[in-house]
């Protein structure tokens, strides 16, 4: 018998976007940055990267991928629900994709949005889009997001994975003592402060998911390797304290002490998209070998089997939840299955109070 993903006739990946093409880039970074405190210098700067890129950010055509491989998980596991996608600040826009939910007739749609973390940045910033999104369309959907799955195994599975094999990589002599580098996106510390119910939820999930990640290393390999967890992408002005250290700082140190080999593991992204390329592979990996540093990234889940299924595992959950059951809720580590429903202080924003999707109203 097929899982039953009743009241959800729809399934609705939510994602950031990115330019297509060198025109796009800077009316992107315009949508992205619209009321926010970042400096001229800083955009530029942004923009480069993508031009290097030959203006075209690879996250959309990752969405692209995810978007065939969970419609063919789904069809796999005998569940017969349409599959949308839309992002915040590129086309597909969100408004365009409620628009043709409504008029497919979808009344009720589960979102999985492509952040993992509680954060305002990649929680309620994308539950307040979806919120003005549906609020210009006639007749859109009820709209439920999906639960945060940092903890969940078909995300730490793959990282766990995708670190193995880039131990794999170093030479054999800096193996042993290499050390792992999670990097994550950097935000505020101001916002870190808010997210999550009870605050501080952005860096304590982090380092949960780091620990299990180590911990599973630590049982494949048989030694416990040393880890930090570090940031990068910093973009507010220097007046603003946001989560240090860097990751080149992060690598600057690593060397003054004498290390020989690392592991970047980008754990708080689910694909390769900009700041993976250009961050990681292009200015931390430089920086590692400005050093002499060995140096290898891992992967990040991608369309790995085990992440796709996961929508589909918090698809049913959610589900079965909203039917009134007290579905089995996966989980790997220390912290608990996050919440259905975001608290109303949940993730503040920092500058206005916007309307919400999928929030409790207390
Ligand atoms: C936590 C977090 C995630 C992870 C969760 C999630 O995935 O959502 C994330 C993802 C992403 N961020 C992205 C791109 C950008 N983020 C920016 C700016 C900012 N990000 C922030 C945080 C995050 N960002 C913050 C606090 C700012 C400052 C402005 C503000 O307060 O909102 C800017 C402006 C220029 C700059 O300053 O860098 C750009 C261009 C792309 C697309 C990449 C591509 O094109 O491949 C992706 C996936
Ligand atoms: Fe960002």
């Amino acid at each position: 018998m097929s899982p039953d993903v009743s009241p959800y006739d729809a399934l609705l990946l939510v994602s950031f976007g990115g330019p297509e093409q060198p025109d796009d880039v800077i009316p992107f970074l315009e949508n992205v940055t619209r009321g926010k405190n970042i400096p001229r210098e800083r955009l530029a700067e942004v923009g480069e990267h993508y031009f290097q890129f030959g203006g075209r950010s690879p996250i959309n055509d990752q969405n692209r991928a995810l978007l065939a491989a969970i419609r063919e998980d789904l069809a796999g596991a005998g569940i017969d629900l349409p599959v949308y996608w839309g992002n915040r600040n590129w086309d597909p826009y969100l408004a365009d994709t409620l628009r043709e939910m409504a008029a497919d007739g979808v009344t009720r749609a589960a979102c999985f949005v492509t952040s993992a973390y509680s954060s305002y940045s990649g929680c309620r910033q994308y539950r307040e889009d979806l919120a003005e999104a549906s609020a210009g369309v006639e007749g859109a959907p009820q709209l439920d997001r999906l639960r945060h799955y940092f903890n969940h195994p078909g995300f730490v599975e793959p990282v766990v994975d995708a670190t193995l094999a880039a131990l794999a990589e170093l030479p054999d002599h800096v193996r042993e003592a290499a050390r792992l580098v999670f990097v994550t996106h950097s935000v505020p510390d101001a916002m870190n402060d808010g997210s999550g119910p009870e605050g501080g939820a952005y860096v304590a999930q982090h380092e949960a998911a780091m620990a299990e990640v180590v911990e599973r290393v630590r049982q494949e390999t048989g030694h416990r390797p040393a880890h930090d967890l570090v940031y990068c992408s910093r973009s507010g002005p220097p007046s603003v304290p946001w989560l240090e250290p860097d990751v080149n700082d992060h690598l600057e140190r690593l060397s003054g002490q004498g290390a020989a080999g690392v592991v970047i593991v980008p754990l708080g992204f689910v694909s390769d998209h900009m700041e993976v390329i250009y961050d990681l592979d292009t200015e931390a990996l430089a920086t590692a070998d400005k050093l002499g540093l060995a140096a290898a990234r891992a992967a990040t889940p991608g369309v790995d089997p085990r992440f796709v299924s996961l929508v589909r595992d918090l698809l049913v959950e959610r589900a079965a939840a909203e039917r009134g059951e007290a579905p089995r809720r996966r989980t790997v580590g220390r912290m608990p299955a996050s919440h259905d429903r975001c608290p109303r202080t949940c993730c503040p924003n920092p500058r206005a109070d916007r309307p919400t999707v999928g929030g409790l109203s207390v």
